[in-house]
């Protein structure tokens, strides 16, 4: 809290701060005057049978209040001047960090857009603030200056009671500033699954998640309720120390009211000591405890945010190489389909280096596609670890460790053959369109036909789908059987487009995608080897059988293509 309040302090520009406060002097008139003048109205008009002066007394209230709300117009005229810059330099600073921060010097877009509205809030915050803090204090120094006219005993019985409540409601304002910032937490964290879900709508339709998209908001939804719900109970103790200071002045005063008689005081004197708690302080802590305990805090947290939000951070950007190079990690996994199954992947340690090609062979069944899963975090390892440079595979990617994978059915929605080619790359251009399609080999025609996906062929999908992975940014591909409706040639080309572009892991469905690769894991239940074609033929005997039975089927597709 105090390194946003030492922020809002540091932007107060001087000139149009020092010109606030000369147009709060007229502003704080009516209210150090309210007391005396109806002190004087019932003391020496309408006491002293002379009510044409208690009614002079009363209209010189009329008058200053007129003061007053010129000075409150020129005060909301001046404010601009202090926001304004407030927000532009918030701006600049916020912008500046997206810049500095975003991935290959481009701003991320989403954040941008969050802390731009976060900045509109702290800017009427701030504002809100100012008025607030400037009007409490301008109000109570007119109230002390005034009371302590009438009778300085009335200060002394009015202040003390109000300055405890005020007090109170400043203790609890840690507690509230803690509770407002889990709140905008949860807020942010609901608004980020909310936007995931929603930016996910027709694949979540599609694919029939709606279960997994309604889990994924609960949590954050029950977060935030609870949050909400604690704020309220702050809300409460807030109410409390209004009570406190702002009615304790006015019993006290009632109470001493005999006391105060007996030792000469008036009945205007005390009616003008009544005047300044009912409508001096107690409005005053009303407007200060309203504000600074909800927009006041507000403006604190939200501030908080977006400076962090725009610090230069140290995380590498992309581009900048991740803690472990871009390599895939594979250490002693094992992974079983529940509690008492049999493990599919049992200690299996393997590398796959950045740009390297690798081919995953083995018997239908034997976890081909867990193991792909497992690499890409849509399955967690039961123990052992995933990582892609370093990260966990199940933590959302950084963009430089992203990765698509693509399965044997290829997902084509209705749209435009543009859309689904630019699904995972909306910025690619049409010369990327064609670039990308050529080096996959695919003729797809027209990118603004509208695509019937029913009425694909299972080829003609697949190789929308490889266009699009292959615009995609990820460096890395996983291609699970993503080519085996496209012949022999297609595929070939295809998985050399892939070789070339980043890394690529492959599950063959023809042996000859094995050929082509840099090296080969073999899984055979018990355990995997890896290693390369010409060391493979040596070790292992499962390899030896699967091109054995490959080469009986496919003869002349025995040699690398
Ligand atoms: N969601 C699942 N729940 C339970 N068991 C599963 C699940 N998915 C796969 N399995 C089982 O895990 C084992 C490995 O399946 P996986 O699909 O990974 O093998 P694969 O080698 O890719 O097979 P194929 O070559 O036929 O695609 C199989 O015994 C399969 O029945």
């Amino acid at each position: 809290m105090k390194r946003e309040l030492r922020y809002a302090l540091r932007s107060l520009s001087p000139r149009p701060t020092a010109a606030l406060m000369a147009w709060s002097l007229p502003e704080a008139l009516p209210a150090a005057l309210s007391g005396v003048a109806v002190a004087n109205a019932v003391d020496r008009g309408f006491l002293a049978g002379r009510p044409g002066v208690g009614l002079l007394w009363l209209a010189s209230l009329v008058v200053v209040s007129l003061v007053g709300a010129v000075g409150t117009r020129m005060v909301f005229r001046r404010l601009g001047d202090l926001a304004e810059p407030f927000r532009d330099h918030l701006v600049r600073r916020v912008v500046g960090g997206a810049l500095r921060n975003g991935a290959d010097g481009r701003p991320d877009h989403g954040a941008l857009a969050r802390l731009t509205r976060q900045v509109e809030i702290v800017r009427d915050t701030y504002a809100g603030l100012v008025i607030v803090v400037r009007g409490f204090l301008v109000t109570v120094v007119g109230v002390v200056v005034g009371s302590l006219s009438i009778a300085p005993v009335i200060a002394l019985l009015i202040l003390p009671p109000f300055l405890l409540g005020l007090l109170a409601f400043l203790a609890v304002l840690g507690v509230a500033a803690a509770r407002q910032r889990v709140s905008v937490l949860a807020d942010e964290r609901l608004s980020d699954a909310a936007d995931r879900v929603f930016s996910g709508v027709r694949d979540i339709s599609a694919c029939g998640t709606q279960d997994t998209a309604a889990a994924l908001v609960a949590t954050p939804v029950a977060e935030q309720a609870a949050a909400e719900r604690a704020l309220a109970r702050v809300a409460a103790l807030r109410t409390a120390c209004f009570a406190v200071g702002g009615w304790l002045p006015l019993l006290v005063l009632l109470f001493a009211g005999s006391w105060l008689v007996g030792n000469g005081l008036t009945a205007g004197a005390i009616m003008g000591g009544a005047t300044y708690v009912l409508f001096g302080l107690q409005p005053a802590l009303q407007n200060f405890v309203a504000g600074v305990g909800g927009s006041g805090l507000r403006f604190v947290i939200t501030l908080g945010r977006v400076l962090d939000a725009s610090a230069v951070t140290t995380e590498p950007r992309s581009g900048d190489l991740p803690p472990d190079g871009h390599a895939v990690r594979l250490a002693d996994v094992t992974f079983a389909y529940g509690p008492h199954a049999e493990p599919v992947v049992e200690h299996l340690d393997l590398t796959v280096a950045h740009g390297e090609h690798l081919a995953v062979v083995g018997p239908s069944g034997i976890g081909k596609s867990t193991m792909v899963s497992l690499l890409c975090g849509l399955l967690r390892p039961d123990r052992g670890s995933v990582t892609l440079g370093g990260v966990p595979a199940t933590d959302l990617p950084r963009p430089e460790l992203a990765r698509v994978l693509i399965p044997q059915e290829a997902y084509v929605f209705t749209g435009t053959l543009r859309e689904n080619l630019t699904y995972l790359n909306p910025e690619a251009t049409t010369a990327d369109l064609d670039a990308a399609a050529a080096a996959i080999g695919a003729d797809l025609g027209d990118y603004d036909t509208e695509l019937a996906p029913e009425t694909m062929s299972a080829g003609q999908r697949q190789l929308v789908a490889l266009v699009r992975a292959y615009l995609s940014p990820a460096p890395l591909v996983v291609l699970d059987e993503a080519t085996c409706h496209l012949d022999p040639a297609a595929e070939r080309r295809a998985e050399d487009a892939f070789a070339a572009r980043g890394t690529l892991i492959v599950i063959a469905h023809r042996m000859s995608s094995a050929l082509r690769a840099d090296r080969v894991l073999v899984l055979d239940g018990v355990g995997a080897v890896v290693g390369d074609h010409t060391t493979l033929l040596r070790t292992s005997p499962l390899y030896r059988d699967l091109l054995g039975h490959w080469e009986v089927a496919a003869p002349t597709a025995s040699q690398p293509a």
